[in-house]
């Protein structure tokens, strides 16, 4: 039998001048099935050009290259909300990468490589690019869930707290291999794109299904923003990433997120007007926010006493 595959969905009807109605409504279907099985999607013609997704791949591992030292200076201002700039997991930490962090375009509390000189340019484009595409998957989502049109573009209408985030895996040893520790994302929804090495793995029935890496692609999950508010229609699906040996494998994660002040709980719509219990009490996000990021700057040295959404979550 065929491996099991995450769905994969053309999205240019969504991007073209010419009416598509067909392809919308094809697409769909599609994107909803797979968040109600999987919580994960690729997209292909998205919108954002392959070869400037390459032109970034590159530029990460010249800049994971980089002496360790030239690459420590490249730290968050004292006061940033988030600790953008270059990360490395500390030693204790199951988590083996290494991450460069960032803001929107123009962010002040941004910082940036500054060689090879055009980095800023090509991460800011590809900040750009997948920003809008994001908010073309949210429509969609918007639409596959039945809500009033436009209700999460107005929801979640604040750019300014979305980050990216480029990624270096260094390469498994002998004893061990864990690159992310399973978990889900705590935002609305996450674009990313990978290089060839492979290593991403979805939870589905028990069972990791790969994300097998293709050039084109971009591979889509929900977050537990999301998922909350759609009282678990939609999944914010469990993933991880096994290392390869031998080399390091480079990702970068756009997400698409939530302004801290917004209040979080299921939705009406599918809670008391289908006569639905609430599955989760609501939250500020900036609260659940700091948890996650605690999650990552002081791992718990068991992976499972990281904070995720059961924390909101009503058991009865
Ligand atoms: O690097 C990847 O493929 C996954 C990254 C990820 O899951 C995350 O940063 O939340
Ligand atoms: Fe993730």
């Amino acid at each position: 039998m065929a491996e099991p595959q995450i769905p994969t969905v053309d999205l240019s009807p969504f991007f073209s001048q010419d009416e598509d109605d067909d392809g919308k409504k094809k697409a769909m279907e599609i994107i909803t099935k797979a968040c109600s099985e999987y919580g994960f999607f690729q997209i292909v013609n998205h919108g954002v050009p392959v070869d400037l997704l390459q032109r970034a791949l590159q530029l990460s591992s010249i800049f994971f290259d980089y002496p360790s030292q030239e690459r420590l200076k490249i730290r968050a201002p004292p006061n940033a909300p988030l600790p953008v700039g270059y990360n490395i997991q500390p030693q204790q930490s199951p988590e083996k990468n290494e991450y460069l962090w960032m803001f929107p375009p123009g962010s002040s509390f941004n910082v940036f490589p500054q060689n090879p000189p055009s980095s800023i340019p090509v991460l800011e484009d590809v900040f750009s690019k997948l920003t809008k595409t994001a908010a073309v998957v949210e429509g969609i989502v918007n639409q596959c869930l039945g809500l009033p049109t436009n209700f999460l573009r107005e929801f979640n209408h604040d750019r300014n707290w979305d980050f990216m985030v480029a990624l270096r895996y260094f390469p498994a040893t002998e004893s061990e291999n864990n690159g992310i520790t399973q978990h889900e994302d705590g935002n609305c929804l996450t674009l990313l794109f990978q290089d060839g090495t492979g290593g991403l793995q979805v939870r589905k029935d028990g069972e990791w299904i790969p994300v097998i890496p293709a050039k084109h692609t971009l591979v889509v999950n929900l977050g537990d923003v999301i998922q909350v508010l759609n009282n678990n229609k939609f999944k914010s699906a469990t993933h991880r990433v096994v290392r390869p040996k031998e080399r390091s494998r480079y990702s970068f994660a756009f997400f698409h997120n939530l302004k801290g002040d917004k209040w979080v709980e299921p939705l009406p719509h599918f809670t008391k007007d289908i006569g639905k219990p609430p599955k989760y009490r609501g939250f500020r996000y900036s609260e659940y926010q700091q948890l996650r990021v605690r999650n990552k700057t002081h791992p718990p040295s068991r992976p499972e006493d990281q904070i995720g959404i059961t924390h909101y979550e009503i058991t009865s």
